[in-house]
């Protein structure tokens, strides 16, 4: 048995203390700014900007590393102002390989130079190729978030017929080898997909849930409810374009798209609290 995992442990504690179930994703695109100094500026412009309002951050490691060398001076940068905010930071980069390979996207993602707090990664070559990753966030006090339903309509081709719900079963399992309220075990599941969190949230009582898709892809914070254990813990709804482009490249406009997400998220949940 391990000890509380301090990701967990922190995200949480931020929701409680500031009141915020959202994850502010950062994903860079380089065809919106006019040349790499000026997508750095932005970048942490917007990163500072939205942190009042964010549980954690979510840089999408795919927009780094487009950048080449550069991409991955930034994330350093981006993780460190992170860190100096307080912000708990999960890398989207949805890392999963044979064990021996998974072991190096684990020290690299985990624990290296660039490494996160917490990563999300992809169960698809099987359960026993999660283990690197899930011993690397146990060891440094992260977390991993493994796909168990992602956001987009054509997850339907391969996630279905219970095979979202064997990996939940398998999240689950993970998470009961720890202690804490929360594991360091978590679980993707797309925000537009509302009439399946009440099943996901019960599937997998331990695992912090993320729900990507507010916003750009339609999903909406009223119907998230039932991802959050009674108290308002346990899920974050995660946010990318409607905060960093919330209009064009308007830094206050980032700011408050962070806020009204914030508030939209714990609107929702009044009730039930
Ligand atoms: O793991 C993720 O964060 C993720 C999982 C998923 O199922 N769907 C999904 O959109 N994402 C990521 O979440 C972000 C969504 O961006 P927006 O649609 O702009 O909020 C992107 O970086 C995606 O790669």
């Amino acid at each position: 048995m391990t000890s509380a995992p301090p990701f967990a442990a922190a995200v949480t504690e931020r929701t409680r203390r500031l009141q915020t179930r959202l994850c502010v994703g950062l994903d860079p695109r380089a065809g919106a700014y006019r040349d790499a100094a000026h997508l750095r500026e932005h970048t942490l412009d917007v990163l500072e900007a939205a942190a009042p309002y964010a549980a954690c951050l979510k840089p999408q490691l795919a927009f780094f590393e487009a950048l080449g060398l550069p991409g991955f001076a930034l994330l350093e940068e981006v993780c460190g102002a992170a860190r100096t905010l307080g912000l708990p930071v999960i890398l989207d980069g949805k890392r999963g390989d044979i064990g021996s390979t998974a072991q190096a996207y684990a020290q690299g993602w985990l624990t290296g130079a660039h490494a996160g707090d917490a990563l999300t990664v992809n169960p698809f070559l099987g359960f026993g190729t999660l283990t690197p990753f899930v011993e690397a966030a146990r060891a440094n006090g992260g977390a991993v978030f493994v796909l168990v339903k992602t956001s987009n309509l054509d997850q339907a081709d391969l996630q279905g017929q219970g095979v979202s719900e064997r990996v939940a079963a398998e999240v689950a399992r993970l998470g009961e080898e720890e202690q804490g309220e929360y594991a360091s075990v978590g679980a993707v599941v797309g925000a537009t997909h509302p009439g399946d969190l009440a099943r996901f949230r019960s599937l997998m009582p331990r695992a912090l849930l993320l729900l990507p898709g507010l916003g750009a892809q339609g999903a909406a914070a009223a119907e998230l409810a039932p991802a959050f254990r009674p108290g308002g813990t346990g899920a974050l709804a995660s946010a990318s374009r409607a905060v960093q482009y919330a209009q064009g490249l308007d830094v206050a406009a980032s700011r408050a798209a962070a806020r009204g997400l914030r508030d939209e998220l714990n609107g929702a949940l009044a009730p039930a609290r």
